[in-house]
């Protein structure tokens, strides 16, 4: 028997929903690329419905429990006395969402003796100590491709209201004023300017399929290049640098990991090559950017706006700055939890689950360590190390606001 502890964020705060906005959730056949969709044996959920809140369960319970293993589920995850600490001494599997993550940093990793496997519910694993997990010789596994389409979108969305200042503009009409040029005064078409991406994985490329009808010019940079055929189809500008990327881009969309390499890639220093006026989105990770220079640069007004839905740590602190610096257009954690994406999302959890109690291998394209060392998409996107530094921060956010 196995005990599962399984960290997902609180449900609603009128409780969880008694009914949806729509009847169906409509599902791609395929990922872009020819990946298929989670492949369990069965799903005990329906799909559409909210299964990454506790009350959601992911949809795990009743086969977990059916095969006499332990689940428990819990949203509390930060401080020494949380639930997540409680149960760590005999957990074998962790499993949380990068929306509400269970930091899984050295100290915990040493406190859980029995632990074998990290599942992310999700993509982005930056909140396990990959070193740590390296040297246990845990697995840590994440759903790839389960919403890297669903981020996208959000990606597009963020520049579009960025870009057309949407949101100050929303705001005259919820206080029933009429101010059109108040609104339009930063507003901007998207058409011909110059649109770069860091990072042209699974996202970073979706991103730049959805704006090539936008007539914008395309550029990107990453360890690994496109193949030629993709950059010719996309007319796409290879860059080497996040400064030669930056100097030529209006806006600049994060599409990477957070591992050691990528860690406050943005920073003081390296916004000086951004134009002065370039818009910033990040939906990648938020400690890919120093989170002081992104306010001083929005202050200053070297950078026009800044977006995305990523934060450091997760939740942030109820005063964190990027909650009130000027020029933004942030949400809480959430272009990836979509409840099309969690349905993804939980069916490659019971995958990976079905897979490691029935001695199956896990899908290459899931493992992000495995043997002692960074494997699959793990070994293609990530670097050693470990990017949890600071997350006990996230112990200082207090529900205040219902
Ligand atoms: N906001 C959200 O809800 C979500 C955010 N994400 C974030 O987006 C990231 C990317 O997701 P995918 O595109 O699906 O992953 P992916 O693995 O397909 O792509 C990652 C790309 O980053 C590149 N890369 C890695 N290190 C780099 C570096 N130092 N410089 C330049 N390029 C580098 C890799 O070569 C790869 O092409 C995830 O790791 C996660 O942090 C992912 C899903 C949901």
């Amino acid at each position: 028997m196995a005990k599962v502890v399984c960290v997902l964020y609180d449900d609603p705060v009128d409780g969880y929903p008694k009914s949806y906005a729509r009847d169906d959730c409509p599902q791609p056949a395929r990922y872009p690329d020819g990946q298929t969709l989670p492949t369990p044996k069965a799903i005990d959920f329906k799909p559409g419905t909210l299964l990454g809140s506790v009350s959601g369960e992911l949809g795990l319970r009743k086969y977990l429990e059916a095969n006499g293993h332990q689940l428990v589920v819990t949203s509390s995850k930060d401080g020494a006395d949380s639930v997540l600490d409680r149960e760590l001494p005999d957990a074998e599997i962790v499993i949380s969402q990068p929306f509400w993550p269970a930091y899984m940093t050295a100290e915990r990793i040493a406190k859980a003796k029995k632990l074998k496997m990290i599942v992310t519910a999700g993509i982005g694993s930056d909140h396990t100590d990959l070193q740590a997990a390296m040297e246990r010789n845990i697995t840590v596994a994440e759903v790839t491709y389960c919403n890297s389409n669903s981020v996208a979108e959000h990606v597009v969305m963020s520049i579009l209201i960025l870009v057309r200042n949407f949101i100050p503009s929303h705001q005259w009409v919820l206080k029933g004023g009429w101010n059109i040029a108040d609104c339009v005064s930063r507003s901007y078409d998207l058409e011909a300017m110059s649109v770069g991406t860091v990072a042209a994985g699974r996202i970073g490329l979706r991103v730049l399929r959805l704006l090539k009808p936008f007539d914008v010019k395309l550029h990107y940079m990453d360890r690994h290049r496109l193949p030629e055929a993709v950059e010719q189809e996309l007319s796409l500008i290879y860059h080497t640098s996040l400064e030669s990327l930056a100097k030529v881009c209006d806006v600049v969309t994060l599409n990477c990991p957070l591992h050691p390499e990528t860690e406050h890639m943005i920073n003081e220093q390296t916004l000086k090559y951004f134009k002065r006026g370039a818009y910033l989105i990040n939906t990648a990770r938020g400690k890919l950017c120093d989170r002081d220079a992104i306010v001083r640069a929005l202050e200053s007004g070297h950078l026009a706006g800044y977006a995305g839905d990523v934060w450091f740590p997760q939740p942030p602190a109820n005063d964190h700055p990027w909650r009130t610096m000027p020029h933004h257009a942030m949400t809480p954690h959430i272009s990836g939890t979509s409840l099309s994406a969690q349905t993804r999302y939980a069916a490659g959890v019971r995958e990976i689950l079905e897979c490691y109690f029935e001695g199956r291998p896990i899908r290459n394209e899931y493992l992000v360590v495995q043997g002692g060392q960074l494997a699959g998409v793990g070994a293609h996107s990530y670097s050693k190390g470990n990017a949890t530094g600071g997350s006990e921060e996230a112990a200082k956010f207090k529900k205040t606001v219902a």
